[in-house]
């Protein structure tokens, strides 16, 4: 006997991705721009530029309906800035409010003046902030590159970051010459994974609400 299923065949509404980042001086501002414009070469996807420490209702209520949201900010002695650290506490109301954010899509992107700079501990602390919420960590999933005989400065993801994306940009130079356009690359490759994932896992989403016995 077949049963009938109430499909909806209303256009899907875009995936929602939210970039929510500090720059002090420009220089991280272009790499967010670079993970925005990845992001937005995903059909189906809208993207918001959000800086942190101009947060009015309206983008606080962005973040609230993002499907995912990717943390991006300066590495300042050896850690995501002090506005971005401040941001991140002040999401903490989402999770005393039911745990709003969980299982969005989270991703990271940082920048700092040295190669390393201790550019690692950014990603690890925008990685335990997504924890904190219940989100759910997407990587950069690209090889390292510039670390054999044949590599070069400007491989993808030439810092050799998996967390998530890395820039650096010289101390002495301006945000419009820096980051450079191989680390400019990297974030918009992982602004292009975030769009995907988000898009594949909200799809995954409604197909197991379409046929869980409860929708039958
Ligand atoms: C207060 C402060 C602390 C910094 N600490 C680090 C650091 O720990 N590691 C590093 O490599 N660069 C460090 N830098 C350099 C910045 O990360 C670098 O200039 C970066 O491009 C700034 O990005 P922004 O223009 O988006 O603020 C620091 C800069 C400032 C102002």
């Amino acid at each position: 006997m077949s049963e009938a299923i109430d499909l909806d065949v209303r256009e899907p509404a875009p995936v929602r991705v939210a970039v929510a980042y500090h720059s002090g001086f420009g220089h991280t501002a272009r790499q967010a721009q670079a993970v925005a414009a990845g992001a937005c070469e995903v059909t189906g996807t809208t993207v918001e530029l959000l800086p942190v420490d101009r947060l009015d209702d309206a983008a606080w209520a962005s973040l609230d309906a993002a499907d995912a949201i990717v943390f991006g900010a300066p590495t300042y002695m050896g850690s995501p800035s002090a506005a971005f650290k401040s941001f991140a506490e002040e999401t903490s109301a989402a999770m005393q409010d039911g745990m709003r954010w969980q299982d969005k899509i989270a991703a990271g992107f940082t920048n700092s003046g040295a190669m390393s700079g201790d550019k690692l501990n950014s990603l690890v602390d925008f990685a335990l902030l997504a924890a904190q919420h219940g989100m759910l960590w997407v990587g950069l999933a690209q090889q390292a590159g510039w670390s054999s005989s044949t590599g070069s400065v400007e491989d993808l993801n030439r810092l050799g970051s998996w967390l998530g994306a890395m820039a650096q940009s010289d101390n002495d130079t301006s945000a419009e010459t820096v980051p450079p356009a191989t680390d400019l690359r990297t974030a918009r490759e992982l602004g292009r994974r975030v769009a995907t994932v988000a898009g594949t896992y909200r799809r995954a989403r409604a197909d197991e609400r379409l046929l869980s016995p409860v929708s039958r």
